[in-house]
This record gives structure tokens, C-alpha cells and sequence, in this order.
């Protein structure tokens, strides 16, 4: 198969702000309460995905659901218009309708699993909607998502759509699975990598069960899928998903050394099952995990070129850090495997913990597969002009958590959905 990726980036919606959601995640942290800037950072995003095209890649875009989420609002006992329901709910409990009122779905790494047709058992690319349980206001993204999902990837001769898993058993996505191949279009190894937390520690987010659900859902070969634990020390350093220390891409996979509990034991097991691959391991003592936590190195992109070189996306707080600028003009370029850097500005979704390998979800596919693809979510030039217009004449310019609530807060998010929406073409 002539294996093709595309990215699906989330269209950072009207409602970006800084609420602090996410035990565990430091950047969320660190600026809950600070004000945010929703269309500079819908700019910013929108930026990406045009970097991305100029250099001759598939790029596609999901859009941002309705928020405040008005039916979970509902199922939590607020009731009346949608103006009643909003006040009732901020007053009662302004936490709880941040919750609602997240733009989180912006991540779309955590949006669902993929696992491209040549890995699976019927030969059709499979996608597997994330339950994001283990944190509520994430929770609220799977419905809205299996609905875009579905609709994206319908032809259902190419692509196999999956609910998601229980919700007992926390999912999050490709943010925790990474794929190793000779080339795209290859049959590849599946790495699923999950936590454990300690007592007293943050949370882990990805449940060992769940992985193992998406792989058996998948038709996944058990011979050429693994299952790996996080370190409990990465975790408690702050990465939250895998994508925080770990990325790959065809044959490389760029790795800090901390990522895993038994990592001598990983990298050894993806050696026997794949000779051909390219192991990055970053050194602890080269760039400590905090450092690789607080510039978000490894959650970059690797993509492959048209001209067969691979690219590295790094969001600009790497040059902000002096070890981590060090190992990229050491390591990038030269004779390693990845042949050249693209530093991006995402700085309004870091500051909530998501870098450019979270912004994304990717999809193997084949051009057959791809021209399959809802051509609405699929960017042109012309198309990308037309929603970054939309954006620059919708999206609020900054928005206080602590007016979240305000009625001409939520409603002028209301008008950038709906304008969106028409501009989209029949309802998602
Ligand atoms: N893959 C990156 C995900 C970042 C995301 N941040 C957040 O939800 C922060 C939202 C807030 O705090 O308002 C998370 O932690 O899941």
C-alpha cells in the first residue's frame, strides 16, 4: 500500500481558556486563572496546519464542539433555556461549568486510536473513539467526537469506527499508542503504553485494559503489538500522556530515557521485532525530565516529506531551554535520522499542556483512502484562507476564567459555532 498521513488537527475553539482542569498536567497548573487569548490561539493552531501543508502534507482539521456542554448541564439537574440553565449552573458551582465550558477537545491526539490497514486483521484502517474518563471535562468530548469521527472517516469499505471502550477503563487515545514501520504503508508494530499510579501520585490516564480492548478491537497481530507501562517517574514528573516523552515515526522513535518502567526491556523487544528501527533514547543526563516536561521536546511531530527526509515539529519553548536546544542542534540534521527542525509558536494551547504532536491526530491511509475522506474537514489553501477568515472575525480575543459564566461571554461563542457550522455544510 502507498501508506499516506494525514494529520487532523483540532480547530482550538472560542471557549480556549485557562481553568486549571487537569490534576497532573503542570502547564494547566501553573496558569489557571490567567487570561487567555482564544483567537490568537486559534491563529496559532491555524498556522500549524498551514506549515504543515506548505511542506507538501495532507492536512486536515476537526472542528471544536458546542460548548458550554448544555447536556451534561442538563443531566446534572440545570434546567430552562439555555441562558437559565448557563446561570444556574455558573452559580451553583463555577468549577462545574468550566468543566462544561472546556475547549479541551482541541487535543486531538486524544481523540481516538488509529490503527492503520496494514496492521489490521480485515485490512481497513481502524479508529477507536477515546472514553477520556479519567478527567470530567475531557469526559464530555467522546460523544461529540465519535460523531465527527464518523462522519470524517464513513466509507466504511476503507475505515472501521469504534465507540468508545467503558468508561470504567480510561482511554485516551493515539496520545498513548505509537507505530513503528519501514515505510507508512508497511505492516507495523503497535506500542500501547499505559499507567499505573502511585498512591498519592497524579493520575494515570490510560488504562492498561483499555489498550488492550483497542487492540483486540483493531485485529491487531498479538505477535506485533506491545504493551508497555509508563514510568511511574514520568508520570509524577508531569507527563500525563506518553506523547510527553516519547514520538515516532516509520522507523524512529525519538524516546527520553525515563519513559518507561522497564525501558531497557522495551527498546530491546522493539530491536528483536524490528532490526530496521532507529532508537533517538535521550539522556537523562543530557535533558533531564523536567526539562523535557516544562518544553515539551518530545511532543513534537516527526513527519516524513514528500522527498522522503523527515521534519521535526518543535514548539518554540525548546529554544527557550538551553538543554534542549542543545540536544536538537546537536541531534537534528548530520547523519541522524531526522533531517530538519520547524520550530512553530503554539504557546496559548501550551500553556495548557498541549504541544503540537497533542493538536494532532494522524491517520495512515492510501490515496484511495484519502479521497474517501469527508472533503469538509479536509484543508485547501483556499479553504484554509475561508476558516482562518472565520476565526479572525468569530473568535474572542481573550477571555478571564473568572467571567467564564457571563452571558455575553458564552453566547458570543455560540455565534462563532454557528458560523462555523454553516460554513461547514449540514449538521455534525
Ligand atoms: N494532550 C494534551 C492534553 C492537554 C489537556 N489539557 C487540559 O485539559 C487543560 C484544560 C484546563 O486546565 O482548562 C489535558 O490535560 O488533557
Amino acid at each position: 500500500m502507498d501508506g499516506i498521513e494525514i494529520n487532523f488537527d483540532g480547530l482550538i475553539g472560542p471557549s480556549h481558556n485557562y481553568a486549571g482542569l487537569s490534576l497532573g498536567n503542570v502547564a494547566s497548573a501553573r496558569n489557571a486563572g490567567a487570561v487567555s487569548r482564544p483567537r490568537a490561539a486559534a491563529l496559532q493552531g491555524l498556522a500549524k496546519m498551514r506549515r504543515l501543508m506548505e511542506l507538501g502534507l495532507p492536512q486536515g482539521f476537526l472542528p471544536p464542539p458546542r460548548r458550554p456542554h448544555l447536556p451534561t448541564l442538563h443531566r446534572l439537574g440545570f434546567g430552562g433555556t439555555a441562558a437559565d440553565t448557563c446561570a444556574a449552573a455558573w452559580r451553583a458551582d463555577p468549577g462545574l461549568f468550566a468543566r462544561a465550558a472546556s475547549a479541551s477537545a482541541m487535543w486531538t491526539a486524544n481523540a481516538a486510536t488509529v490503527s492503520p490497514a496494514p496492521d489490521t486483521a480485515d485490512g481497513r484502517c481502524h479508529l477507536t473513539v477515546a472514553n477520556l474518563a479519567t478527567m470530567a471535562h475531557r469526559s464530555l468530548e467522546a460523544e461529540d467526537t465519535l460523531r465527527v469521527i464518523a462522519r470524517v472517516f464513513g466509507m466504511q469499505r476503507h475505515f472501521a469506527v469504534h465507540p468508545p471502550v467503558p468508561a470504567s477503563y480510561g482511554d485516551e487515545g493515539a496520545a498513548n499508542h505509537m507505530r513503528l514501520t519501514a515505510g507508512h504503508g508497511a505492516p507495523g508494530i503497535e506500542l500501547f503504553v499505559y499507567g499505573e499510579a502511585r498512591p498519592g501520585g497524579f493520575p494515570a490516564r490510560q488504562d492498561r485494559r483499555a489498550s488492550e480492548a483497542v487492540a483486540r478491537l483493531h485485529g491487531l497481530d498479538p505477535a506485533r503489538t506491545l504493551f508497555i507501562a509508563q514510568s511511574r517517574a514520568a508520570i509524577d514528573a508531569g507527563a500525563f500522556h506518553n506523547d510527553v516523552v516519547a514520538v515516532a515515526n516509520e522507523r524512529v522513535l525519538l524516546v527520553h530515557e525515563q519513559a518507561f518502567a522497564d525501558q531497557p526491556a522495551v527498546l530491546a523487544e522493539i530491536a528483536r521485532l524490528m532490526p530496521e528501527a532507529v532508537i533517538l533514547e535521550v539522556p537523562a543526563a543530557e535533558v533531564s525530565l523536567a526539562d523535557a516536561i516544562g518544553s515539551y521536546l518530545f511532543n513534537s511531530q516527526i513527519v516524513t516529506l514528500p522527498t522522503g527526509a523527515m521534519a521535526l515539529i518543535v514548539p518554540a519553548e525548546t529554544q527557550d531551554t538551553p538543554a534542549v536546544r542543545d540536544w536538537l542542534a546537536r541531534s537534528i540534521g548530520g547523519s541522524g535520522p531526522i533531517d530538519r527542525l520547524e520550530v512553530i509558536d503554539v504557546r496559548e494551547s501550551m500553556r495548557n499542556g498541549g504541544g503540537p504532536a497533542c493538536l494532532r491526530l494522524r491517520v495512515v491511509t492510501d490515496a484511495v483512502g484519502l479521497a474517501a475522506l469527508d472533503p469538509a474537514f479536509v484543508l485547501t489553501e483556499h479553504r484554509w484562507s475561508q476558516l482562518h477568515r472565520l476565526v479572525e472575525t468569530y473568535w474572542p480575543e481573550a477571555i478571564d476564567p473568572a467571567e467564564l459564566g457571563h452571558a455575553d461571554v458564552w453566547q458570543a461563542w455560540g455565534a462563532a459555532y454557528d458560523a462555523l457550522d454553516a460554513w461547514i455544510g449540514a449538521p455534525r
